[in-house]
């Protein structure tokens, strides 16, 4: 039998802008992690795991927070906890997580209907997106009646306009409906657009708060929301395999993570994005996407540049892509910035005598290169998200 093969040991997440998941547990977290709490939390007997969920709770103004151990299952198990009898829906952007990278969860976990919008402004959905799109509950029995609007903030990077989202909240509660948001990046909109979690709170009946992302922590997420909706949403974390038992360790990682100065870290990553926006701009290097946070979105269909070169110009400056999107965090060392300008920007002249004309639908993933990258290592299954 054929050994699975190994993977080369991580080493740091200082060149990687594949994504800010990359970043890695510091020594703080590590160290705290040996004194945690080590109660069995699927009882709710675990101290640090109830302090995180409670802190993250009140930070956004909620009555409750549950610790789960990803983001994909925090959105999947409040979606399904904001929903009862089937035929219903869900209303979302077409690039959300929920819909394109949650593995078919709406489809399978909740036997929902997606109705996935395209922003008319190209950005961010607005009401009137949404108006447009959702299926009343008026009887007709040819639909799915919309339950639930599932925003993402940030999308893309993109921070959602608080004043919108004042609006939309409004109309959903005129006509019932859930309001949930993937706040895998929340804390990079909070920061940049000052507004307080707990006014985000406000508006969301629910949010998955990602604990893994710019924030740093190794792994996790919390959902917030009603004691109620918690409540039911714990019966589903079970149901789908997420109760976590002695999670107290994990939970103190999270707990250092947020409380080493989490703003300053995230102002930080998000300046090197607009400085590379502004570059990619300076050069002509169009953009699919406004850079308000840490991501810089490079419209590789418009630039006619093909991701392979991108990520293998990338290599070239021994920095890690896996596509158009370019991900600062906050363990991204400085120097990386001019290393990632000279990599887009020999890509960019790459593609002006080879343009690459990217047609059908976007790859994912694509089997494993059989080139080999400056250290001599296989480039492993680099994945061409459609980022
Ligand atoms: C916008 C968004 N939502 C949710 C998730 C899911 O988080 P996790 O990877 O922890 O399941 C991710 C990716 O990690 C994401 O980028
Ligand atoms: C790809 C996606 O699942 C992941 N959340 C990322 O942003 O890298």
């Amino acid at each position: 039998m054929t050994e699975m093969e190994l993977p080369p040991a991580y080493i740091t997440a200082a060149n990687d802008l594949r994504s800010d998941t990359f970043t890695t547990p510091t020594q703080a977290m590590i160290e705290a992690a040996v004194s945690a709490s080590i109660g069995d939390a699927v009882y709710g007997e675990d101290l640090d795991t109830a302090k995180l969920e409670q802190y993250v709770a009140k930070l956004s103004g909620k009555e409750a927070g549950l610790f789960c151990v990803s983001g994909t299952l925090s959105n999947q198990i409040a979606l399904r906890t904001h929903l009862y009898q089937p035929p219903y829906s869900i209303l979302c952007d077409y690039r959300a997580h929920v819909y394109t990278h949650e593995a078919a969860g709406l489809a399978i976990l909740s036997q929902a209907m997606v109705v996935p919008v395209i922003p008319s402004n190209g950005n961010y959905l607005t009401l009137d997106d949404i108006k447009h799109h959702y299926v009343p509950d008026d009887g007709d029995i040819h639909g799915a009646p919309t339950r639930v609007i599932s925003l993402e903030n940030t999308l893309h990077g993109i921070i959602y306009p608080l004043e919108e989202l004042i609006r939309i909240k409004a109309w959903c509660m005129e006509n019932g409906l859930k309001l949930h948001c993937d706040g895998a990046r929340i804390w990079n909109a909070s920061v940049q657009a000052g507004v307080p979690m707990k006014q985000y709170g406000e508006i969301f009946d629910s949010i998955s708060i990602c604990l893994s992302k710019s924030i740093g922590a190794p792994l996790g997420s919390i959902l917030v929301g009603s004691l109620k909706f918690i409540k039911k949403a714990n019966h589903f974390r079970k149901q789908q395999g997420g109760g976590i038992r002695q999670s107290g360790m994990m939970a103190r990682m999270a707990m250092v993570a947020i409380e080493d100065n989490w703003k300053d870290r995230l102002l930080r990553s998000h300046s090197l994005a607009h400085n590379l926006a502004a570059y990619c701009q300076e050069i002509g290097v169009p953009l699919e996407s406004p850079a308000d946070t840490n991501f810089v979105f490079i419209d590789l269909r418009k630039a006619k540049m093909d991701p392979d070169v991108l990520v293998k110009k990338g290599l070239k400056y021994n920095v890690k892509l896996m596509g158009g999107r370019v991900s600062f965090h906050y363990q991204i060392e400085d120097d990386v910035l001019e290393r990632i300008k000279k990599a887009i920007f020999e890509a960019f002249e790459y593609s002006k005598t080879h343009p690459c004309d990217q047609d059908g639908p976007t790859q994912v993933y694509r089997s494993a290169s059989t080139e080999i990258d400056v250290h001599g290592n296989a480039i492993q299954e680099v994945k061409k998200y459609k980022y």
